[in-house]
């Protein structure tokens, strides 16, 4: 049973998860603790959005903390552990979210014997639809790691994977929302230029993106299967595809989901022993 949890950093992704949080009403406001460098306006907003507990205190926001969220870019890192790190106590788990940075190195700069767990969420979050993937260094408990699992499953999917494959993921589910975002700038582009209203435009691709996520949920039916549904044989998806594959759209994806992958090893490596 989670009595308090603290988030260091509170920029968009620790919006995102609070936002869920609340929203589930898995925990109560008063039990949700954020702490950033120094913006306390930014601290002032979360607090009249989400009644969460704000403060620049990071010993009032560590202190009795079942779970402390490490929510700041990486290249912050050091320097809110340094600021923090007296009051974290072995009892406690702390939680990353920072791309690239390992479970090791955060023990190491941590410097006691406190599990850590690295989880790599999306903003969906802040609906309850992140798909998060979640791995443990082995001083994490079950208890530990299932009370993880709760608290991220209360904004979306969790999915148990080995730390090796944290960067891989970072570049297909910690990134991907905004690829898709990025796709739909793009058709909302074209829509509007061809004389559509642009809040139609909005509409049809919204559902349009909706749909074919929950198809490929609950179709059971592999992407490869369900595009093939779509494509008439010398109809206008045949040829929207044709131009794509000229355009080398799938080799674009493919190279996109490589370099936020390797970028994530880029950080990983900057915050490193
Ligand atoms: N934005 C996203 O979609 C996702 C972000 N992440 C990870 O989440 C982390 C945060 O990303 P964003 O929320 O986008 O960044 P952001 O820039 O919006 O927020 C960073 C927060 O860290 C705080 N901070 C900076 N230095 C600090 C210090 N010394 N002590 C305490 N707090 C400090 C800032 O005040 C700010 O509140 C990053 O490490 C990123 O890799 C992970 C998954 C998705
Ligand atoms: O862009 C970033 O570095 C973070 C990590 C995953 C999504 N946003």
């Amino acid at each position: 049973m989670l009595r308090k949890i603290s988030f260091v950093g509170a920029g968009s992704m620790a919006e995102s998860i609070i936002a869920g949080i609340v929203k589930e009403k898995n925990l109560h406001p008063d039990q949700i603790f954020v702490t950033n460098k120094d913006n306390k306006d930014r601290l002032e907003r979360l607090k009249n959005r989400y009644h969460v507990q704000c403060t620049t205190d990071k010993e009032a926001a560590i202190t009795g903390a079942d779970i402390v969220v490490l929510s700041m870019k990486p290249h912050d890192l050091m320097a809110a552990v340094e600021a923090m790190k007296m009051h974290i106590k072995p009892n406690q788990v702390i939680v990353s979210v920072l791309a690239g940075v390992s479970i090791d190195y955060i023990s190491s700069i941590v410097g006691r014997d406190v599990p850590v767990v690295r989880a790599m969420p999306n903003t969906s979050a802040s609906i309850g639809f992140s798909a998060t993937a979640i791995a443990r260094d082995n001083k994490v408990s079950d208890e530990q790691l299932n009370a993880i699992l709760s608290l991220f499953g209360t904004v979306g999917t969790t999915t148990v994977i080995e730390e090796k494959d944290m960067h891989t993921v970072t570049g297909l589910s910690g990134s991907g929302p905004a690829y898709i975002y990025y796709l739909a700038e793009a058709m909302e582009e074209v829509a509007v230029k061809s004389g559509l209203d642009k809040e139609v435009a909005k509409s049809l691709i919204m559902q349009t993106i909706i749909g074919a996520g929950e198809m490929l949920k609950r179709s059971g039916e592999p992407a490869e299967v369900l595009r093939k549904k779509i494509t008439s044989p010398n109809g206008t998806t045949q040829a929207g595809l044709k131009t794509l594959d000229e355009l080398n759209f799938q080799e674009a994806v493919i190279e996109g989901v490589k370099s936020a992958r390797d970028r994530s090893i880029e950080l990983g490596e900057g915050n490193k022993r």
